[in-house]
């Protein structure tokens, strides 16, 4: 971790800690007022749209080891064994170094417009214990770049296994400023995330309102007597868990997701949520955009940040990648959109005099 935000470097809840870190919330804040904007950039690697210059082929089985990427180690699962890397194992490394080798680029190019980053966990769980190493390899690199990184992992379970996600996610090598999680396993599942977000300056999102068309099928369902939209009831067990872990400070720790394709919303749980920081995903790919969600801001960009993959990483256009450039003009492209965007948030919600949202 490198830059003027105090990023988080000790781990574990409970262990020895050698600095402790400030509350996700302020260094988030501290992040949008550095680059002008509540923006993350979503690195989603969709493998089939990252441009030709990046891509990595399988390596060849007499190369076993990882000799291909020095980096990858060679104690690393099959090295030394005396039979050939199935194919299958070949293509994941591969898929795993094509996936750093373009972060590698885009990051550092796209790092002066956005706050952070908001890593999709899957594509790189679809790799194996190789797309864990460029995980984690992608996740140092953002800290390096003075990056805040949250990792879209959307856990939830009971509670002795959420406290092996919270250790796997929060703790450890990767050690995440933020994850997202599955609220509805209630508050005992939550606990091991709400120690970390208490002790160890850890943030989280939980999911209130997503921004998939099929998320209303269950979150709007109405609910009690006076037939509540699920959504609402949700939305105030967050402020309450919110209130519960850091109610003595301006915003919590303990965000709320909120689809950015969901303006009609937006205002509403605002109310519900008054210091409960949103993620938005879904502006651009999705159908969102950031010109309709001022009512999630409040002065200076605070209490919300939007995240953008696709419309970021590859354009709008859904054509695959093809032609020669050179990984320079690929990343060069990334970070335009990322300051487009940028700029367009910074125009809705930077310089506006909001009023600060009263709590309800
Ligand atoms: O409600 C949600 C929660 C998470 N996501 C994630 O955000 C990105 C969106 O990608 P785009 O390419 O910008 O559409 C992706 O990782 C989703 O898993 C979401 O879209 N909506």
């Amino acid at each position: 971790m490198s830059g003027a935000i105090p990023n988080a470097g000790s781990h574990g809840a409970s262990g020895a800690a050698t600095l402790r870190p400030s509350p996700y919330v302020e260094r988030l804040h501290q992040a949008v007022e550095a680059k002008g904007a509540p923006l993350l950039l979503g690195l989603d690697p969709h493998l089939d749209r990252i441009p030709a210059c990046f891509r990595s082929r399988p390596w060849p089985a007499a190369g076993r080891g990882d000799a291909g990427d020095p980096r990858m180690g060679t104690g690393t699962p099959g090295a030394g064994r005396s039979r050939p890397d199935s194919q299958e194992t070949r293509a994941r490394r591969a898929v795993a170094r094509t996936y750093l080798r373009w972060a590698e680029a885009i990051l550092p190019a796209a790092a002066p417009y956005v706050a952070g980053v908001k890593i999709q966990a899957a594509f790189y769980e679809e790799a194996g214990w190789a797309g864990a190493w460029a995980l984690e390899r992608t996740a140092a690199l953002a800290r390096e770049l003075g990056l805040l990184v949250v990792l879209d992992v959307k856990r939830g379970d009971v509670p002795s296994t959420a406290a092996a996600y919270a250790r796997a996610w929060l703790d450890g090598p990767l050690g995440a400023d933020a994850v997202t999680l599955h609220p509805w396993l209630g508050s005992d599942s939550l606990e091991p995330f709400l120690e970390r977000v208490r002790t160890n300056g850890r943030g989280l999102y939980l999911l209130v309102l997503p921004s998939n068309p099929g998320a209303s099928e269950l979150q709007e369902l109405p609910t009690g007597a006076t037939g509540e939209p699920l959504y609402r009831v949700l939305a105030r067990r967050v402020a309450a868990w919110a209130d519960a872990t850091d109610g003595d400070s301006p915003w919590s720790s303990v965000g709320a997701v909120v689809g950015a394709t969901r303006p009609d919303r937006v205002a509403e749980l605002r109310r519900l949520m008054p210091r409960v920081p949103f993620l938005l995903p879904g502006v651009g790919a999705q159908g969102g955009r950031v010109e309709t969600l001022g009512a999630a801001f409040s002065s200076g960009g605070r209490g919300a940040v939007v995240t953008a993959s696709r419309s970021v990483l590859f354009g709008d256009g859904l054509s695959p990648p093809g032609g020669t450039r050179p990984a320079v003009e690929a990343a060069r492209e990334v970070a335009s959109r990322a300051k487009e965007l940028r700029d367009r948030l910074a125009a809705l919600v930077m310089g506006h005099d909001g009023e600060e949202v009263e709590p309800s």
